[in-house]
């Protein structure tokens, strides 16, 4: 008894996978198992595997609901991929047997999903696969069924799984009229089911149905009268229905009427079948037809009307589960339009974000032009403006001495004298010119004479405040004008002029050859405010001093 049994001494995850591997097999064991893995202390990945045996045990007592519910709950609440596999193969079975179809196909659209993520070489893969497989056939998707089966049939497995695989596969080739090698595949398959108890008839009963596909009578009856005897008074109805309705096909393609009526007689001793409705249906009618024959109307008519309702409940069946089948479908391509839907928004999405991008790639390139073109323009006008003052520079001042220039001292005087005038200032102007240069320039060449000239400019420069404006006017002609100072003030600076003047040495190493200049003054109270004016009286004042004799200043007299 399962009370007596000892597994204490067995470690945790052997005794759960002995409890998964004998789980359909020796159902004391299992209930011993799992009281023991109960008393025990789990974790997280054994505590789930325990609730799976669990189920499994609720299933084995036909509580399907229960089963269902504790298994939904650990399919959701599982963290490990083979519990979540075992308890999705369990809920393909309790929908199986509830004939629960939509259920049913969404379990194995998860099952499908989750043998995926399983090894290919894992015998739980292919065991689901199998279950597919049969899950399939059974709601007569044999296209489905057969695609799980071959699977399997291709890994040419020994055993269970490769008896499985070969009863399975010939089963939706069968339905779908499909041509296969049989002989191979008929060998292998009754090979791999011989000694499996519980698969050798039905892989040889499926194996009979290729035969009356084929119209081979002979070897079904070969094959399935030795098997007979194991029907005779028992009350199993499993393989029942098959087994007799194969062997009346049979006979009656061999034209053995009497033998075929016998099997149809036992046959139509059930009223229902829960498996092979559409085979107990076929029996009703075959059994009508030998009663019509034999002029037994009444039978015949009676057997019909029983075909006919099996016949529709065999109908409704189906239909529900093509139903079922279709509504999946329809739910699948549902959710894969859905999906499709999600797709496409997604493209839209990674379209509008690569626009986007693209705009901010644009504004950054826009924003860096920017910046490149403010700072070239800066750049521009920066240059432009010191091009200018450069310009203006070169306008404004005499490039031989950096003096101002004659139109640089024109404007500017003209602006003093005009403020002069207002506020009734003095001014003096004094204009002189050197003697002599072109001696110089004669003697001891141009650079010499240049060399001079600004001598001059800078010595005299040194000797005038910030309100007087110094410029050199002409070749050799320099001006001075002086504000706010009377005529005594520009006679001071004159003389001082003239000293610096002197020690400038225009002559070459070992020559002396002292510079002089002749000097013109007059201020406002003898010519006016007027710059013209100025400038010619002291030019003729300049004009004076040449006269008399150079190196001297003349005040400009109005009455010579
Ligand atoms: N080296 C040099 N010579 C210049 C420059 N501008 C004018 N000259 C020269 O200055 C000389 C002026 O000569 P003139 O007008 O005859 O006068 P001067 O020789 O000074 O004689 P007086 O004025 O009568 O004393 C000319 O030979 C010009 O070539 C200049 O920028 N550099």
């Amino acid at each position: 008894t399962p009370e007596q049994q000892d597994y204490s001494h067995i470690a945790t995850p052997d005794l759960i996978d002995s409890a998964v591997a004998l789980r359909s097999s020796n159902i004391e064991q299992l209930t011993a198992m799992i009281a023991e893995l109960e008393s025990r202390q789990l974790n997280g990945a054994e505590v789930s595997y325990l609730s799976y045996l669990q189920s499994y045990y609720l299933t084995l007592q036909g509580r399907f609901a229960e089963a269902e519910s504790s298994l939904t709950a650990l399919a959701d609440e599982t963290r490990s991929i083979n519990v979540a596999v075992l308890v999705n193969i369990s809920l393909v079975n309790v929908y199986t047997a509830t004939a629960n179809w939509s259920k049913g196909l969404s379990a194995a659209n998860k099952l499908t999903k989750l043998i995926t993520r399983l090894p290919e070489s894992d015998n739980l893969h292919h065991y689901s696969t199998a279950i597919l497989a049969q899950f399939f056939n059974n709601i007569e998707q044999y296209e489905l069924g057969y695609k799980n089966a071959q699977k399997i049939v291709e890994l040419d497995l020994k055993g269970r799984l490769g008896c499985a695989a070969g009863i399975l596969s010939m089963n939706a080739a069968n339905n779908l009229e499909i041509p296969l090698n049989d002989k191979s595949i008929i060998d292998t398959t009754l090979s791999s089911c011989s000694g499996m108890e519980l698969l050798y008839l039905p892989s040889k009963l499926i194996v009979s149905e290729r035969y009356l596909l084929t119209k081979q009578p002979q070897l079904i009856v070969d094959l399935l009268e030795p098997h007979l005897v194991e029907f005779e008074g028992s009350d199993t109805v499993l393989n029942f229905v098959e087994i007799h309705y194969l062997l009346a096909s049979a006979y009656l393609q061999l034209n053995q009427v009497a033998q075929a009526e016998a099997m149809l007689e036992r046959l139509t001793t059930l009223t229902e079948a829960d498996v092979n409705l559409a085979k107990l249906a076929d029996g009703y009618l075959l059994l009508a037809d030998i009663r019509q024959n034999q002029g037994r109307t009444e039978q015949a008519l009676s057997l019909m009307r029983q075909h006919l309702q099996l016949r529709e409940q065999y109908l409704n069946k189906a239909t529900s589960k093509r139903l079922a089948y279709q509504l999946a479908q329809q739910q699948i391509s549902e959710k894969e339009s859905e999906i499709q839907a999600l797709h496409d928004k997604n493209e839209l999405l990674k379209t509008q974000e690569d626009l986007l991008e693209a705009q901010r790639t644009n504004d950054r390139q826009f924003i860096v032009a920017l910046c490149i073109t403010v700072f070239l323009l800066g750049m521009f006008l920066y240059r432009s403006r010191s091009i200018q003052q450069k310009l203006k520079q070169l306008s404004a001042f005499d490039g031989l001495t950096a003096i101002h220039n004659r139109s640089q001292f024109m404007r500017l005087a003209e602006r003093a004298l005009s403020y002069a005038e207002d506020n009734k200032q003095a001014v003096s102007l004094v204009l002189f010119d050197l003697d002599q240069f072109q001696k110089v320039n004669d003697t001891y060449g141009h650079a010499r004479g240049d060399w001079v000239l600004q001598q001059v400019a800078k010595a005299c420069q040194q000797h005038t405040r910030r309100n007087d404006l110094l410029a050199r006017t002409g070749g050799e002609e320099f001006c001075l004008l002086l504000l706010g100072c009377n005529d005594k003030r520009a006679i001071e600076v004159t003389e001082k002029f003239q000293q610096v003047i002197h020690t400038i040495d225009a002559g070459s190493p070992g020559f002396e050859a002292t510079m002089t200049a002749s000097f013109g003054i007059t201020d406002n109270r003898l010519s006016g405010y007027g710059l013209d004016r100025l400038l010619g009286d002291a030019g003729a004042a300049v004009k004076m001093a040449k006269a008399n004799g150079r190196d001297q200043l003349a005040v400009f007299a109005p009455d010579k």
